[in-house]
C-alpha cells in the first residue's frame, strides 16, 4: 500500500482549521485522517470504513495516547460515497474536535486535551489534493 501523507511540525491551534481536499478511491475500503502529536498520540483518528475491520460503511472515530487505542467511536451518519471528492475540515478545542465534511458535521472528545494539532497524516484509500491550514 502507498505510503500516505504525513505532515509534522505542525502547530495548529483551537479554533484553527486543518482542511483536507482528496478524492475516494472508487474501490475504496478505507481511509483515515489523523491528528495529534505523532503517529502514538492522537488527538483523532477518523476512519470511514467501507468495509474492512468487520464494518461496513461506518465511520469509526477513536484516540490513542502512548500508541494505545482508546475506546472506539462509531458515527451514525456515513456521508461518503466511493469515488467522492470531499473536503474534510478539523479544528478542535479544550473540549472537543469537530470534523465538517458536506452535509455533515462529526463530534468527537479531546480526550487527551491536546492545546496543539503537530501532526497530520492521510492514510488508505484516499488521494489526497490539496491541504489547507486557516
Ligand atoms: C471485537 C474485537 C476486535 O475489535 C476490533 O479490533 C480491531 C483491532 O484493534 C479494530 O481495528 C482497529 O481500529 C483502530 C481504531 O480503533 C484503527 O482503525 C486500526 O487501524 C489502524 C490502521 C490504519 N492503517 C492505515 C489504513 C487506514 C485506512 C484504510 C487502510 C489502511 N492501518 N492500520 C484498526 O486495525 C476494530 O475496529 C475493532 N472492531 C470492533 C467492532 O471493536
Amino acid at each position: 500500500m502507498e505510503q500516505g501523507l504525513v505532515v509534522t511540525q505542525l502547530d495548529v491551534q483551537p479554533g484553527e482549521c486543518v482542511k483536507v481536499k482528496g478524492k475516494i478511491s472508487s474501490d475504496a475500503k478505507g481511509f483515515s485522517v489523523n491528528v495529534g502529536k505523532d503517529s502514538g498520540t492522537l488527538m483523532l483518528h477518523f476512519n470511514p470504513r467501507f468495509d474492512c475491520h468487520g464494518d461496513v460503511n461506518t465511520v469509526v472515530c477513536n484516540s490513542k495516547e502512548d500508541g494505545m487505542w482508546g475506546e472506539e467511536d462509531r458515527k451514525a451518519d456515513f456521508p461518503f460515497q466511493h469515488g467522492d471528492k470531499v473536503e474534510i475540515c478539523i479544528s478542535f478545542d479544550a473540549a472537543e474536535v469537530k470534523v465538517k465534511v458536506p452535509e455533515v458535521e462529526f463530534e468527537f472528545p479531546n480526550r487527551l486535551g491536546m492545546e496543539k494539532i503537530q501532526y497530520l497524516a492521510v492514510e488508505g484509500d484516499f488521494k489526497v489534493k490539496a491541504i489547507k491550514f486557516s
